[in-house]
């Protein structure tokens, strides 16, 4: 049964889409970055100035937020959007992926992901019934499915039965997601690993089934870019061309480009703000290390073109100062620096595939990376 469609592709530019996403919380223009909002707060940066550098949309932690201070607790004080303050469009993650990377103890059969709480050793048992009540409860504006993501490399059994599992529970997640009020989605993922017939497979299946929106899921866990960009040709033609597609947990500025030239609508990944916390800056140069000396003396700022301001203002010589003390200040001001490059670069590929140029503007920034940071 297919579900309502929210999504309004507004341009093509050869196989990039630039286009609008319509949720309960506000438009959702894409290709659109979707900053990572850890456990209910960005790391080190207001909700004011991710809203200020252009972030339409932001990530709640399911599996953070389940554990501490509840899913219950956090409806029960009006939902995430009023408990955290963040007025706009939410996606939560189902929760399954962190647990496989961050909990001890985990076991994953038909019935459920088990595991003990990071937090005080409870055993918690989360299945895509609960995954899928857990994440309306906190009230977010796009859901996903519970899956099973396997890292790679890996045995093809393996990957095979993980995307035969991830099915089921598609299934069982888009049973659950029934009672939903109208306009908040649900997304499936697709599996596979970097097996074609796999992933020709997963994504069919998850089209059968019918989703507002589809993810690419199972990559950005260890594999070389160019595995991960085959895969995305394998699955971007299978999938309805008039729905979103999201890559999740990607990537760098150079994979946001190259994803989104192969048809991918919206990207999520924890960089901007994690890269910042150690001191490293995204700029139109590529990669900067504030924490090497070659920066202690210079009065220069990052980029005195940047439209961000701590961008155009603050100099090299007091970002570095500020990394090597471990003031906060550098991390806090690293991280909306990155924020703010994450979103301008979005809004630059949302203008050029609108105006069918988005080759040359991709042909500019990668110019301007490989030029380097003088
Ligand atoms: C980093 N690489 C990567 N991430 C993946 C993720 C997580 C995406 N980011 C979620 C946020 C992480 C920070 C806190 C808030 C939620 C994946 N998630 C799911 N469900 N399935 C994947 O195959 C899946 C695959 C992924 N690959």
């Amino acid at each position: 049964m297919s579900l309502p469609n929210h999504f309004d592709l507004v341009a093509t530019d050869g196989a990039a889409r630039t286009g609008r996403l319509t949720t309960p919380h506000g438009v959702v223009r894409t290709p659109v970055f979707m900053p990572v909002g850890t456990a209910g707060a960005m790391k080190g940066v207001h909700w004011r100035e991710v809203r200020d550098a252009g972030a339409d949309i932001v990530l709640g932690n399911t599996y953070h937020l389940m554990l501490r201070p509840g899913a219950e607790r956090i409806a029960a004080l009006g939902g995430l959007q009023v408990f955290t303050g963040w007025q706009g469009p939410m996606l939560t993650d189902s929760g399954g992926f962190q647990v496989m990377s961050l909990s001890e103890l985990r076991k994953v059969s038909e019935a459920a992901v088990t595991f003990r709480s990071h937090i005080d050793g409870a055993k918690i048992e989360l299945s895509p019934e609960r995954s899928i009540e857990v994440q309306r409860l906190l009230g977010s504006d796009i859901a996903m499915q519970m899956d099973e993501c396997v890292r790679l490399p890996a045995e093809r059994d393996d990957i095979e039965r993980a995307m035969q599992l991830s099915l089921r529970w598609a299934e069982r997640s888009k049973r659950a997601f029934e009672t939903a009020p109208p306009g908040y989605m649900l997304f499936g993922i697709a599996q596979g690993g970097d097996i074609p017939e796999l992933r020709q497979a997963s994504a069919r299946g998850l089209v059968d089934i019918g989703f507002h929106g589809y993810a690419i899921g199972g990559l950005a866990v260890g594999e070389p870019q160019s595995v991960m960009l085959a895969m995305i040709e394998e699955v971007a033609p299978i999938l309805p061309p008039d729905r979103p597609r999201y890559l999740m947990g990607v990537g760098t500025p150079d994979d946001l480009l190259e994803a989104v030239a192969r048809g991918i609508d919206m990207f999520d990944c924890v960089m901007p703000t994690r890269n910042g916390r150690h001191g490293v800056a995204f700029t139109r140069f590529g990669q900067v290390n504030l924490r090497n000396a070659r920066h202690a003396d210079d009065p220069r700022p990052l980029d005195e073109e940047s439209p961000w301001p701590s961008a155009r203002n603050c100099s090299r010589a007091y970002l570095h100062h500020l990394v090597k003390s471990g003031e906060t200040l550098g991390a806090m001001l690293l991280s909306e620096i990155n924020i703010a490059y994450y979103q301008q670069l979005m809004h630059d590929i949302r203008s050029a595939v609108s105006e069918g140029r988005f080759a040359d503007l991709r042909e500019h920034i990668r110019a301007g990376w490989a030029k380097g940071d003088i």
